[in-house]
């Protein structure tokens, strides 16, 4: 993919500033607060029910995320989702641990039924449960899938109608017509609790500053990634990298994304 347009991605977040309104687990919502900062974006978590509409309407996205989900948060995100799916503010769902129990299969099933999804972002295990694609999910990790990544998001994506960003040492993208394939990344960042979870942070960053959620999504993937692999260089393990991963995410230059990022149509991957 042309590397201007994804430099240019990045470069619409920083002058936008968007509000990214989260509903988000307990475990890493800080990371996701500091790496949508760190992106150049305004994070906010709002869950309550008497706040969650509002909230969402005065946001650039809204990032949902079951994480540690119970039956008052999935009435909070069904608020927040139709407050903004009436404005057009495209809204993120992270199906954290989708396929680990019923209860969070049934959850994204249900928000997937009733609000319009701009973009699901899950990992390779997620995606793969969700698509009834052979996804296995142990906890919150991914435990593998059945067949070619490519086709599962892209199948995934047709099925629900929405953007697939399907992650692991490959993020795959997909409206269900066109899939790209993000290559950049280090195998440290799935050391670290919450990667994930930023990613979908930094994916509703993009989002709502760009107008084509493929290419927004596929830059943010490249961005987070290719911060990723420049903390590497600097880490002596995994929680010296979380330290350089944000800083490296703040730092990251459009020269360095346009010259370093690998985002590739998947058929020709
Ligand atoms: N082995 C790897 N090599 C390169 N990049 C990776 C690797 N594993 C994960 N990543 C990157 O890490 C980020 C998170 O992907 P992952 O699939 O691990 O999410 P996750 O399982 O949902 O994470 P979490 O539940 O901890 O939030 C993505 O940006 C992905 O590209
Ligand atoms: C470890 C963990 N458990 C629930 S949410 C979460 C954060 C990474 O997905
Ligand atoms: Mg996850």
């Amino acid at each position: 993919m042309d590397p201007k347009s994804i430099a240019d991605a990045l470069t619409a977040v920083r002058h936008s500033r968007p509000l990214v309104h989260h509903i988000t687990n307990t475990v890493t919502t800080n990371d996701c607060a500091n790496i949508t900062l760190c992106t150049g974006a305004a994070p906010v978590m709002a869950a309550a029910p008497e706040e969650a509409g509002e909230m969402a309407a005065l946001a650039g996205a809204v990032v949902l995320n079951i994480g540690t989900l119970s039956a008052a948060q999935v009435e909070s995100m069904l608020i927040a989702g139709r407050a903004a799916n009436e404005r057009g503010i495209p809204v993120i769902l992270d199906p954290v641990g989708a396929g680990a129990t019923a209860m969070r299969t049934e959850a994204c099933e249900r928000l997937l039924a009733e609000l319009d999804i701009a973009v699901l972002k899950g990992n390779a295990g997620e995606i793969g449960v969700l698509a009834g694609a052979g996804g296995e999910v142990r906890g919150v990790d991914s435990a593998g899938l059945a067949g070619d990544p490519a086709a599962v998001a892209a199948s995934c994506a047709r099925t629900y109608g929405t953007v697939v960003v399907m992650t692991g040492p490959e993020d795959y993208i997909s409206d269900g017509e066109r899939t790209l394939v993000v290559g950049n990344g280090n195998p440290l960042m799935g050391c670290l609790s919450g990667t994930g979870c930023m990613t979908a942070s930094v994916v509703g960053a993009f989002v709502a500053a760009g107008d084509d959620a493929v290419v927004a999504a596929a830059a943010a993937c490249a961005s987070f990634s290719r911060a990723g692999e420049r903390a590497a260089e600097l880490a002596r393990g995994p929680y010296s990298f979380r330290t350089a991963l944000f800083d490296e995410m703040a730092n990251l230059t459009e020269d360095d994304l346009a010259a370093h990022a690998d985002v590739r149509d998947a058929g020709a991957a």
